[in-house]
């Protein structure tokens, strides 16, 4: 491939015979300064030759037969617009050291190559935007992140021009004309010129257009004679020479933004003529907040054709003063426009808020709604009210960005402002109400916006604040249109929690009611993470130990497996791991659906299988993490947790919790190759969250939690439970950690009654292990999701669970002793099953290296240990059927409540 390297070498050269006055390429430049210093005659007319090849050295021994590696490692946006990938070539570099060469986008010598560059790109972007949404850093939330080209072209272009803006106005080189108006505009790219320019057309005609162009060009051209005439007015030396100087200046600057990029930046002829065009300010692209925008006032600003959609969005944001109209003539043939609210008006409500103290953060994200006849675009800003409770109080600021009309696209330049918000409080209302008055642009428009408010305040009610845990009785019943509004918030909720399951790659999570009204689970908010493999540390506020545990430990911390690296080519292969599966917990490792020996082919090298790079992690002896696994074999060897499948082993119902350790982010092996690294990797069964019918028994069935009635009663159900509805789950599947709120010990211990429910034991290992002289307690957390968790916290309890947990260290280190509590299936559960899990079962690990029993570990000598008596053999037998349950729970003296479509759920 070493030829299209030099292709792109001579590609190059043609490149700069286009290049204009400002677009210097270093070597021309050089060519240039030596032919003026030797005073060459030629160096005028031969301004745009190619460089000088020795600094394109090749190596002369470079063997030109081979094919040449080449790599893409970058891309870069040149001065035009123009993408260019910026490639690497293993073996080959410049006299200068460099090897990095830069490819147009349609360079044929790269096709083909540039797809895994892109597709790794935007996977980066998308990590990088659901890390900052997930973020509830402040600093986090001016971040925008832009995941097209388009973006990259345009803020190379706006950084340039807003510097260049900024620039005129510190020398006073403004056009005073157009002081007034100050707009700021977002800009989409050509494409919606493009498409503007069409509609344009079929509407005024090409000749009207093209006379409007004409003076729309004219009309820039004379601002600038303008400016040339104010400055001289001024008596500034701001002659022709200057306005070169500053055409330069402006090309230089936007090269410098676009950093490094291509010591070639071909620019496209109509370079000049792009770069008028876009003289406009912008504030989002830029990265610049809107206050900082307010800073570059008084700036000319071009008309420009509006453009609005594309994944970024764009908008127009006008300050109060005339607003003069961007749209050409032939606006008015449009179709009306829709209920719109000024932008001056806008603008003002802006200064209002600023004025009651309210802080203006630009949004991170856009939402879109459609609907036949118009369109709603881009949530420009959200001012968060009252910062300390984010998930309350959140009012969105809305603009109307065009409107569809008769299949067309019509772009309209004002702003509709609407609320949305979750809660809010009255006096706000009022405030709002108030505002919208004064402003006053019409009436009509007070009206649409106080009905907005009023559907917001009823959805807001609806939405109620009912703290997770209380009786759900207490949830407001919805009055009126009960099934419409139940339906339309389980189905936001579904759709939220999806969403937010997706950004993970974890399958859907759907919520449903097919027993009652109520609108889904209480207190738990659309916005609400659904946090599938992540703590948080709400306690964790202000900065405690707590909050310290959470921050990534230093990577050198972490065991580190070299599995597929080169190294572990040397690797001792004397692994003969002949599995005995009976363990050393006295449990028995299942035999889920393969048979025992297939594990033993795969460990042992004996048989014949020898591991290659790519799966050492198989071998749990030779993968680094786990040799301080305190997974073993009778005979002390390592073994690993989890089938060639990805199943967890270890099933049997009396097996104690498991402590897994799984290989991590710093190990070269990959999340989906890895065979250690199940519990991290994103849930693949889509779980649906549902209403549990409440059940009429008659005394005789069982006895209530009050000592037992013979009347026949209505339990109240079991809340709302998670059940796969989908498809049938396979026994020893990994669903998924639980997640929360991390606290410690003692503020768990605390917690009583129904609250306790919702607190997960993080029982790694023993804390005083370790460290014999540090206090036990202040290392032992626990995880509790009555504020905030995700779907695990729907699991309710049952003494005949289909699933457990185990605990698994995977982005920690064993000694923190903040695992994560994995939950997988204890038996092939059917699709519609509800899941459950035995809240009681927190079996503390053994010490190390020492079996404890189960007999060890419950407690003795108590009411309670008769219960446990009888809940341990419940727990540890195969109960076929109830009648047998029944049988052995009378013989044990066991109390038994029947609740749910579980065969038996004791409540001990
Ligand atoms: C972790 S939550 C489970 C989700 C809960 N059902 C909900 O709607 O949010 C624990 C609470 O669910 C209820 N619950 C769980 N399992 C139950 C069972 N077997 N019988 C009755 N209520 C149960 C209890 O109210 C308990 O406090």
């Amino acid at each position: 491939m070493i030829e299209q390297a030099q292709g792109f070498y001579s590609d190059r050269s043609m490149l700069y015979d286009d290049e204009d006055l400002g677009g210097h390429e270093p070597g021309q430049q050089q060519n240039q300064q030596t032919d003026e210093d030797g005073g060459s005659s030629e160096s005028d007319n031969n301004l745009y030759e190619s460089s000088e090849p020795e600094r394109e050295d090749w190596q002369d021994e470079i063997d030109t037969e081979k094919d040449w590696d080449m790599k893409i490692v970058g891309v870069e946006v040149a001065n035009g617009d123009e993408i260019y990938y910026e490639a690497r070539w293993p073996g080959w570099s410049r006299s200068d050291g460099t090897t990095n060469t830069y490819h147009h986008k349609n360079d044929p010598s790269i096709k083909g190559l540039t797809r895994d560059w892109d597709n790794a790109r935007q996977n980066k972007i998308k990590n990088l935007i659901g890390t900052v949404k997930k973020s509830n850093d402040d600093t986090a939330l001016g971040i925008e992140i832009w995941p097209d080209n388009d973006v990259m072209s345009s803020n190379t272009r706006y950084r340039a021009q807003l510097f260049d803006e900024k620039l005129a106005i510190t020398e006073g080189r403004l056009n005073r004309k157009r002081n007034s108006a100050v707009r700021v505009e977002y800009d989409l790219g050509e494409g919606l010129e493009r498409e503007m320019l069409r509609l344009l057309k079929k509407e005024i005609g090409e000749e009207e257009t093209r006379k409007m162009l004409k003076e729309y060009n004219d009309d820039e051209e004379s601002d600038d004679d303008d400016g040339k005439d104010t400055d001289n007015e001024d008596g500034d030396n701001d002659n022709d020479e200057n306005q070169h100087d500053r055409s330069v200046q402006r090309r230089t600057r936007s090269e410098t933004a676009s950093s490094r990029t291509r010591s070639t930046a071909p620019s496209t002829s109509n370079s000049a003529s792009i770069s008028r065009a876009q003289s406009t300010i912008s504030s989002g692209p830029s990265g610049l907040s809107r206050s900082q925008l307010k800073n570059v006032s008084n700036v000319r600003s071009i008309p420009r054709i509006p453009q609005a959609q594309g994944s970024v969005g764009q908008v127009k944001l006008s300050a109060p003063g005339p607003s003069s109209s961007l749209i050409p003539p032939g606006r008015s043939a449009f179709s009306p426009a829709p209920p719109s609210f000024g932008p001056q008006s806008y603008d003002i409500l802006l200064y209002v808020f600023h004025w009651v103290g309210i802080v203006e953060v630009p949004c991170i994200h856009s939402t879109h709604y459609a609907s036949s006849s118009f369109v709603i675009s881009l949530s420009i800003v959200y001012i968060p009210f009252g910062l300390d409770d984010k998930d309350k109080n959140i009012i969105y600021i809305e603009k109307t960005l065009g409107y569809i009309s008769n299949d067309e696209i019509a772009y309209e330049n004002r702003f509709f402002c609407g609320v949305i918000f979750e809660s809010i409080s009255a006096h706000f209302i009022l405030i709002l109400i108030f505002v919208l008055f004064i402003l006053g642009t019409s009436i009509y428009h007070v009206f649409y916006i106080c009905f907005l408010v009023i559907l917001n305040v009823y959805y807001a009610n609806q939405n109620n604040d009912v703290e997770l845990g209380e009786d759900n009785a207490r949830v407001k019943p919805n009055r009126k249109g009960k099934t419409r509004e139940t339906r339309s918030r389980l189905q936001l909720l579904s759709l939220a929690w999806t969403e937010a399951a997706a950004q993970v790659g974890a399958a859907s999570i759907t919520f449903v009611n097919e027993v009652d009204e109520e609108d889904g689970p209480p207190g738990v908010g659309l916005d609400t993470d659904s946090r599938e493999g992540e703590f948080t540390y709400l306690e964790a506020k202000p900065k405690t130990h707590l909050q310290e545990l959470l921050e990534p430990p230093d990577p050198g911390m972490f065991l580190q497996c070299g599995c597929g690296a080169e190294s572990d080519r040397d690797v001792d292969m004397d692994v003969n791991d002949d599995i005995d599966i009976e363990m050393l917990f006295g449990g028995t490792e299942s035999d889920l659906d393969t048979p025992k020996g297939k594990g033993k082919a795969k460990e042992n090298s004996d048989s014949g299988h020898i591991p290659t790079l790519q799966n050492v992690c198989d071998v749990s002896s030779l993968c680094g993490c786990q040799g301080i696994s305190e997974l073993v074999d009778k005979a002390g060897k390592h073994i690993r947790a989890y089938t060639d499948e990805g199943l967890f082993k270890f099933t049997s119902r009396s097996n104690p919790r498991i402590e897994v350790i799984e290989c991590n982010q710093y190990c070269k092996c990959t999340l989906y190759e890895c065979s250690n690294r199940i519990a991290q990797r994103p849930r693949s069964i889509p779980v649906e969250i549902f209403k549990t019918e409440s059940e009429t028994r008659s005394g005789s069935e069982g006895v209530d939690d009050h000592g037992g009635s013979e009347e026949p009663r209505k339990n109240k159900g079991r809340g709302w439970g998670v059940r796969c509805a989908k498809q049938n789950v396979k026994r020893g599947t990994v669903l998924g950690c639980y997640t929360g709120e991390l606290i410690h010990r003692q503020t768990a211990n605390g917690l009583e009654g129904e609250y306790g429910t919702y607190v997960f034991d993080l029982d790694g290992r023993d804390p005083a292990e370790d460290d014999e002289e540090s206090d036990p307690n202040l290392q032992m957390y626990s995880i509790d999701a009555r504020k905030c968790g995700n779907w695990t916290r729907f699991l309710n309890h049952s003494c005949l669970p289909n699933l457990a947990v185990y605990t698994a260290v995977l982005d920690t280190i064993p000694e923190q002793n903040i695992p994560r509590l994995v939950f997988f299936a204890l038996e092939d559960i059917l699709k519609g099953t509800e899941m459950t899990v035995d809240y009681h079962a927190g079996n503390p690990l053994p010490k190390k290296g020492k079996a404890r029993k189960w007999e060890e570990m419950r407690p003795q000598g108590t009411i309670a240990s008769s219960l446990q008596d009888a809940y341990l053999h419940w727990m540890t037998s195969d109960y076929s059927s109830l009648d047998t349950a029944f049988l052995d729970a009378g013989r044990m003296n066991c109390p038994i409540i029947l609740t749910g479509s579980h065969p038996c759920n004791i409540i001990v």
